[in-house]
């Protein structure tokens, strides 16, 4: 038996064309979504993700713009921009790139960005109101993570979800979303001892590492679902993901593939943030 494949980008795809008729009817209200990107120096990996972001945008009718500062811009800098976008009403949505540079402080950084346009969900009020369950930006990843779960029905609510992984970013929030869906959590990390003893008790597997291969077939219990976060790109130029995908894919029951997993639904979610914001600021 092969696992069902859960693919990331065509149910992007599908979610895109109904966010661009929404978009739409924004438009005709006179209200256009802004996302406003903002990145600090010349990272490869960050170029290419932000390239995907303002495709997404175009795609769906959402407008975007980038600002792009130099690799010595100093904190200062960066936190007087961002006081200008919280202060520029046609600025709906602000996402400053991670990682930053050393000597800008990234939590002071997620903290300068008004709450109300934190289309990233990584603002300490927003994570607050995830933690309480009240409406908030939910953080992209693990939102698009649930919703590549919940469109193939796969159940949440009493299932093992074993997480690998805790950043603020993916680990740590996914477990928290996951919960208030009433899984049982388990969060692993790289200081977890005997991984495998809890991977193989896992219903759902969610692996948010960084690294190639951590997780082969016998990591993963019969007909687990298999969530790859990870994107590692290998010499040779190509993509993949924490889990070694071709044999895993004979224990699971689902699994994604990177490329074309997570990461698409990742943008997807922003976008739907974005107009989430948009829609906030006109009700004021
Ligand atoms: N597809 C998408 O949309 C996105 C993909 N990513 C990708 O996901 C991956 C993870 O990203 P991110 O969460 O930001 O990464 P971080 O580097 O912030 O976190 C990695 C986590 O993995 C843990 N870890 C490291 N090595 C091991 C190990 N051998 N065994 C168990 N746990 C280990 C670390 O533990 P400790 O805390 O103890 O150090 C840490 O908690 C990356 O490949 C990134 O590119 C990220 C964001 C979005
Ligand atoms: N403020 C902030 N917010 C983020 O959401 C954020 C960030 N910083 N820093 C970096 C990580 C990483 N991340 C990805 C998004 C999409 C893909 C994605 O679409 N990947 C494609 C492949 C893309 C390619 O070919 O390069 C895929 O998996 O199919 C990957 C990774 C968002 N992040």
């Amino acid at each position: 038996m092969s696992a069902e494949i859960i693919d990331g980008k065509e149910l992007a795809h599908e979610l895109r064309i109904s966010m661009k008729g929404e978009v739409l009817e924004l438009k005709r209200d006179g209200l256009t979504p802004h996302l406003t990107v903002v990145l600090v120096g010349e990272d490869p990996a960050s170029r290419s993700y932000v390239r995907g972001k303002q495709k997404a945008t175009d795609e769906t009718g959402i407008s975007s713009d980038l600002i792009e500062l130099s690799v010595d811009t100093s904190e200062s800098e960066l936190l007087q921009l961002i006081d200008k976008l919280n202060e520029d009403p046609s600025v709906h949505g602000i996402l400053v790139q991670l990682p930053l540079p050393e000597q800008i402080g990234e939590q002071k950084v997620i903290e300068s960005i008004n709450p109300a346009k934190d289309v990233d969900g990584f603002h300490p009020f927003n994570i607050g109101r995830m933690m309480s369950g009240g409406d908030t930006f939910l953080p992209c990843t693990p939102y698009g993570i649930l919703t590549m779960l919940k469109s193939k029905n796969i159940p949440i609510e009493g299932k093992h979800v074993v997480i690998i992984g805790r950043s603020n970013i993916v680990g740590k929030p996914v477990g928290q979303l996951l919960l208030n869906e009433n899984a049982t959590v388990t969060y692993c990390h790289s200081r977890t001892k005997d991984l495998k003893n809890h991977t193989t008790k896992a219903d759902i597997l969610i692996v948010a590492v960084g690294k190639p291969n951590v997780i082969k077939a016998d990591y993963v219990k019969q007909g687990c679902t298999v969530i790859d976060v990870g994107v590692n790109r290998l010499d040779d130029g190509s993509l993949t993901g924490d889990v070694d995908f071709e044999s895993v894919k004979h224990t699971a029951s689902y699994i994604t593939p990177v490329p074309r997993g997570v990461g698409p639904m990742t943008i997807t979610m922003l976008l739907k943030n974005t107009i989430k914001a948009a829609k906030g600021l006109s009700d004021n």
